[in-house]
């Protein structure tokens, strides 16, 4: 079953064409990554959605009802984390949590809620003695008060270090696994490939794609880099043929290959006849972020 359903959605800030018939849907229980560059559309695509932002033309239904119209009946079934909510910074943790948990008639107990988010030990902390990262699992905590349905996140782990960031990553894991569907926007391609079941990739205002971070990275038709090094450059004699000539740079070797398990099994089988050593041998797929630069600077060219 479809949570959001998206028809032909059309909306324009006088000449600028922000969305340009995008169609897409996001399964129950389903994390759905928008992407794109800045501008592509996706913050004005998200507050159609959560019923903050109208829209000139197609059929949006988000949990059964029409975001447009659905009112304040509909906003408390969605949750939504911003970027950075501005906090009251005089009142602690809990104080705020339970204030923002009474605003709804169906919620989450706001103490279960500071544990999930992970922020137990500053329960009683005020919002200005906390770190950026501890603000943003505030933030969360926030809009998960009202047991939402349906949560929008928004660049979530911006300015997070790298272990904040893992650690989101598993509050949202648990999330999924508590059934909720969620929207995600962001920049980072790691987070993508690593939350989201599938991704839509936005242009100017169109929707290039949509698929599963895999199906994305195969449809690039991007090489596969293969690369290593051996003891001694002289070990490179009687090299295998490969699908496409090695890039050899004293005792290093880089083959980029259209071709990646013949020349990996070649390559290997050459190593263990020769006795040779391949100590850092690597061999390395596209990733998310290839796929994604080479459809948006194509959609570009094409411009
Ligand atoms: N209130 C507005 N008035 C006029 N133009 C706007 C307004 N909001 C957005 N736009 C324009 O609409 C287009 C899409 O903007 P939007 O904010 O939806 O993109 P975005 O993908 O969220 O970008 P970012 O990644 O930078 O947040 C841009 O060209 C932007 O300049």
């Amino acid at each position: 079953m479809a949570t959001i359903a998206v028809h032909e959605l059309t909306r324009a800030y006088g000449p600028v064409l922000a969305v340009d018939r995008v169609s897409f849907t996001v399964g129950d229980g389903e994390i759905f990554a928008l992407l794109g560059p800045n501008g592509a559309g996706k913050t004005t695509i998200v507050e159609i959605l959560e019923g903050y932002r109208t829209r000139d033309s197609g059929v949006v239904e988000v949990l059964g009802c029409d975001p447009a119209s659905g009112g304040s009946a509909y906003r408390a079934r969605i949750g939504v984390v911003l970027q950075s909510a501005g906090f009251e910074e005089e009142f602690t943790v809990r104080e705020l949590v339970r204030l923002q948990c009474a605003l709804y008639p169906r919620r989450h107990d706001a103490d279960e809620l500071i544990d999930l988010v992970g922020l137990a030990d500053k329960r009683t902390t005020r919002v200005k003695g906390l770190s950026g990262g501890q603000r943003r699992r505030l933030d969360l905590a926030l809009g998960l008060a009202g047991a939402p349905e349906l949560l929008f996140l928004d660049e979530p782990t911006t300015g997070f270090d790298p272990a904040a960031r893992r650690h989101a990553w598993e509050l949202v894991a648990r999330l999924r696994g508590l059934g909720t569907t969620i929207l995600l926007t962001t920049h980072y391609l790691e987070e993508a490939q690593h939350l989201a079941d599938r991704v839509g990739v936005l242009r100017s205002g169109r929707l290039l794609t949509v698929g599963t971070p895999d199906e994305l990275r195969a449809g690039s038709r991007l090489p596969t880099v293969i690369s290593f090094s051996v003891p001694s450059a002289r070990d490179l004699a009687g090299l295998p043929p490969l699908s496409a000539p090695p890039q050899i740079d004293g005792d290093h070797v880089r083959l980029v290959s259209h071709d990646p398990l013949p020349d990996t099994r070649r390559l290997t089988q050459w190593a263990s006849r020769c006795g040779t050593d391949l100590p850092d041998f690597a061999v390395s797929p596209p990733t998310l972020e290839d796929a994604y630069l080479a459809l948006t600077e194509e959609a570009a060219d094409v411009r």
